[in-house]
């Protein structure tokens, strides 16, 4: 089939979904930065009532337009008494997205996992438009391989994520790595610092475990993000606690070492910036991911993964003191925005 191409010297149309986490919403930053600094873009971005995308987007890119859905992802195991209600108001949202869709009129759909996209993806489909969608981690998620099945694309970080698919979408995979929200900038900060970073949401044990090491090696400074969770116990005068960073990016080019859980964007960003690590994956994550997300940082010779079950406090110390013996190789790589915006371009524009 012939496709209409979009001509070039008018804004393209974005809708966008794909947040709730972090990790779901820094590539979609990334991508569309990409776009901005080629061409005038117009964005719809469809964000969940509360979360992460609601409050970063505003602070960097107040001229995207958003729209806010008040949802709650189903509970697992599916079959949960609440998620009648939660399926109901699914399909309610589901009917306002594509009305709020329509009137946009986008060029393209692109989505990367998350519960407002399956919707969004949905209503792209149903209104003609090309959908494409981007997976973050080694193994995706439900929702994202229901869409790879109408997408026109599918983004994918890692190799061994396209044989998660199913066969017949397969030809469909490109595997063009995480993009990055890598801006411009670096921080000021003493030597040697060890930045801990629990995902975007935080995590309890590694605000447990900074506070243990930190007083193992009193000449090491740690800012650790909580991303709000709570800190218990006595924090070490050489521990800087933050809620939040919003400017990583400047953080990951200019720390000695991190210490972070192993969420696949995290894990894209410490190859990106080439960031030393010692990663403790979240167990509990959808079918461990994590610990297959944590095992590419180790084949990659860039740190070391430790099981919270195998954590012993002067073991950590002991491998953080060689991990920083060791120094930092900074080195910056082709961003995977750029091949993705390459790609979409090739597929919708007139050029
Ligand atoms: C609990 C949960 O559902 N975790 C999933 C979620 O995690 P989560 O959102 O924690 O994902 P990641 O760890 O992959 O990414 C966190 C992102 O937040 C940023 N950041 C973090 C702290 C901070 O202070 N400032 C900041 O900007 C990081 O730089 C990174 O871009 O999405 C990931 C990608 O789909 C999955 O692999 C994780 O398993």
């Amino acid at each position: 089939m012939l496709e209409k191409k979009i001509a070039t010297d008018r804004p393209l149309k974005i809708a966008v979904a794909g947040g709730v986490t972090g990790g779901h919403f820094y590539p979609n930053l990334a991508v569309l930065e990409e776009f901005q600094k080629r061409r005038e873009i117009e964005v719809l971005y469809f964000c969940v009532e509360g979360k992460i995308e609601e409050r970063v987007l505003p602070k960097f890119h107040p001229e995207f337009k958003r729209f806010s859905v008040r949802v709650k992802g189903l509970r697992r195991p599916i079959f949960h008494p609440e998620n009648v209600l939660r399926f109901s108001k699914l399909v309610l949202n589901s009917i306002i997205i594509r009305r709020e869709l329509e009137r946009f009129s986008p060029d393209f759909v692109y989505v990367s996992g998350g519960y407002v996209s399956y919707p969004v993806a949905l209503a792209g489909k149903k209104l003609g438009v090309p959908v494409y969608v981007q997976e973050q981690n080694t193994i995706p998620g439900k929702a994202n391989v229901t869409i790879s099945k109408f997408a026109k694309k599918v983004f994918v970080s890692f190799e061994e994520c396209v044989e998660k698919f199913p066969q017949e979408v397969r030809e469909k995979i490109m595997v063009t790595g995480n993009p990055i929200w890598a801006r411009e900038g670096k921080v000021e900060l003493v030597y040697p610092t060890v930045i801990v970073i629990g995902g975007s949401g935080g995590s309890e044990f590694l605000n447990k475990i900074t506070l243990d090491i930190a007083k193992l090696l009193p000449g090491v400074h740690f800012i650790l993000s909580t991303g709000g969770k709570k800190v218990e116990g006595d924090v070490p005068g050489n521990v800087q606690v933050v809620d939040y960073i919003e400017n990583m990016y400047a953080y990951w080019r200019s720390v000695d070492l991190a210490i972070t859980r192993a969420g696949a964007t995290t894990i894209s960003e410490l190859i990106y910036f080439n960031v030393p690590a010692v990663v403790v994956p979240w167990e509990g994550a959808t079918e461990s991911h994590q610990v297959v997300n944590a095992k590419i940082i180790e084949r990659k010779g860039l740190g070391v993964m430790i099981k919270e079950s195998e954590y012993e406090p002067d073991k950590l110390a002991e491998t953080i003191k060689q991990l920083l013996a060791k120094g930092r190789n900074f080195q910056e790589r082709e961003n995977p925005a750029k091949r993705i915006v390459d790609e979409i371009e090739r597929d919708i524009l007139a050029i």
